[in-house]
């Protein structure tokens, strides 16, 4: 479900958007064929699909994380540009790969750092250069991040007020101030991972508007601010009007240079030549493939309404929040708003939540009880969110599902809160425990966890909707999209804030 829907709306979304495609319709056989690769938190999936949108085909392939320290998050360049080599090579055989028009990327907001010639550069006191990208989810830049939002510089009123240390500003200043030597005097070029694989694939160094507008503090009519780069320390980056951040910007969907080049061309199974486009963060691609879905036909009572008043939840490891709007709105602990990184012509703000998926997960395989769960769901061939889910039903005997949670419950920041409180420091917390620890707790316990997922979202709409946003709608997509009970916990707690409870859980669960 979410990849296909991820994919199926970059094909209608993204594609269009850079102008570089017509999607006919009718029935006629498959004449082009489009590629593309989506690299997530945990793993890097590709998807094959034809001028119609329809996916043809799609692999998955996981990527190595390491955590060098507690709350230092790291992965490789090479290893992730790899898993793309192995499942594009997968989803393209069989097919004439003469008929390929086209290839895109998205990824995650992780920063890659390489040298002048562009060699992978270690982000670790170990030296590891195999090792040279610090992840979106990597708290290690605190202090940075606290500073910069000390000098209360004009362009955080466009992060929501205050700067995420999850964006790239204090993680180069922590580079700056922590490996000096061994990396930052040494850096030639630092990536958004996005912008990093169309590079990898064309050799143009271009940068998408979408990641430096959304993490770089890049203004998408004034471009870069000196003066915030001098304000915060980093006043090198300026150097060489910006070379190495990036001084050539272009559109989302933009077509890249000559195309593919031989060399990504022999390592992708790929022809040379074929278009790249200017690449999304993963967010934002699966931000507009569900903002831009046709719903007609589905009796959805969000058939009528505008696209503003959509908001698409991509959910994975983290949950994004995005919504779009013709004039800029400022809401504050929520990023944005950014003008033209999704939608051209729009604004969007994204609220987020930082580990969502990775929250589940983290509480389910944690529990005293999980090998009792993991031995269950295999022998009916599940999996442990589908036996959860399962045993919730029967547990919950004549009552709604909702209500097993009213002595348990979670507060889910255990990884900072991202909106709308923009409070790195907040923690985790569970109440309502006891002495048994059986699979009746650890199902109890994962609805909790969604359900406060659930009303964090809540939460974020609401800041959104005091501040100008009009939403009728969410849009799901993503990991956690595959789960039932984590969509309908969605409906239920978002939709009874005076909506249409009926409309909005429909939609919700049709998408
Ligand atoms: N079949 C499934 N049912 C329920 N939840 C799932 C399923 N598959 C994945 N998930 C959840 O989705 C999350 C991963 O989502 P995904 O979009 O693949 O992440 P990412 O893009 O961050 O790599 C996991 O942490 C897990 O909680
Ligand atoms: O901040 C982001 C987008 O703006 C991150 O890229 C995103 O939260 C990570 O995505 P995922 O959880 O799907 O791996």
């Amino acid at each position: 479900m979410e990849n296909e829907l991820e994919w199926w709306g970059l094909e209608r979304g993204y594609y269009n958007a850079g102008g570089a495609m017509a999607v006919p319709s009718g029935d006629q056989k498959p004449e082009s064929y489009y590629v593309g690769v989506d690299v997530g938190t945990g793993s890097v999936r590709a998807a094959l699909v034809d001028q119609r949108g329809t996916l043809v085909a799609f692999a998955e392939q996981p990527i190595n994380q390491w955590e060098p320290q507690f709350n230092h998050h790291e992965q490789s360049s090479e290893d992730i540009w790899a898993a793309c080599c192995v499942v594009t090579k997968k989803v393209v055989q069989g097919i004439d790969l003469n008929q390929i028009r086209g290839l895109g990327f998205d990824a995650t907001c992780s920063l890659v750092v390489l040298d002048k010639q562009f060699r992978p550069l270690p982000v670790n006191h170990e030296g590891n250069s195999h090792q040279n990208i610090i992840m979106w989810l990597d708290h290690r830049a605190v202090s940075q991040v606290h500073r910069i939002n000390e000098t209360k510089h004009s362009v955080l009123q466009y992060v929501g007020g205050v700067m995420s240390v999850e964006m790239q500003a204090p993680k180069l200043l922590w580079l700056k101030e922590n490996l000096r030597e061994t990396c930052w005097d040494k850096a030639g070029h630092f990536f958004d991972l996005p912008d990093f694989l169309s590079w990898k694939a064309t050799g143009v160094t271009a940068r998408s508007l979408c990641s430096l507008v959304c993490k770089w503090t890049y203004l998408a009519e004034e471009g870069w601010d000196d003066s915030f780069w001098k304000k915060v320390g980093l006043e090198d980056l300026i150097a060489d009007n910006y070379s190495k951040i990036g001084n050539q910007v272009l559109p989302p969907g933009a077509s890249l240079g000559n195309g593919l080049t031989p060399e990504a061309a022999k390592d992708l199974g790929l022809p040379a030549g074929i278009a790249v486009a200017a690449s999304l963060i993963d967010a934002h691609a699966g931000g507009l493939g569900v903002i831009g879905a046709d719903v007609r036909g589905y009796g959805l009572a969000c058939e009528e309404q505008p696209v503003t008043s959509r908001l698409a939840v991509i959910c994975g490891t983290s949950s994004c929040h995005i919504g779009i709007s013709k004039d800029p709105i400022f809401v504050s602990g929520v990023w944005g708003p950014y003008f033209s990184a999704m939608v051209p012509g729009f604004w969007l703000n994204e609220g987020g939540q930082s580990v969502t998926g990775k929250l589940i997960d983290h509480m389910v395989q944690g529990h005293a009880a999980f090998p009792e769960l993991q031995a269950k769901a295999t022998a009916r061939c599940q999996s442990v969110y589908a036996y959860l889910n399962s045993h919730l039903d029967l547990i919950k005997k004549a009552q709604p599902v909702g209500f097993l949670t009213v002595d348990l419950h979670v507060w889910p920041d255990f990884h900072g809160n991202r909106s709308p409180l923009a409070d790195l420091t907040l923690k985790g917390m569970v109440t309502g425990l006891k002495l048994s620890q059986d699979l009746d707790d650890l199902a109890i316990l994962y609805l909790a966890t969604i359900q406060a997922i659930a009303f964090g979202t809540r939460l974020i709409i609401e800041a959104m909707e005091a501040a100008g946003h009009s939403i009728s709608t969410l849009f799901l997509c993503g990991g956690l999209s595959k789960n039932p009970l984590f969509v309908q916990m969605h409906a239920d707690i978002t939709g009874g804030n005076g909506k249409d409870e009926q409309s909005w859980e429909s939609c919700v669960s049709q998408t």
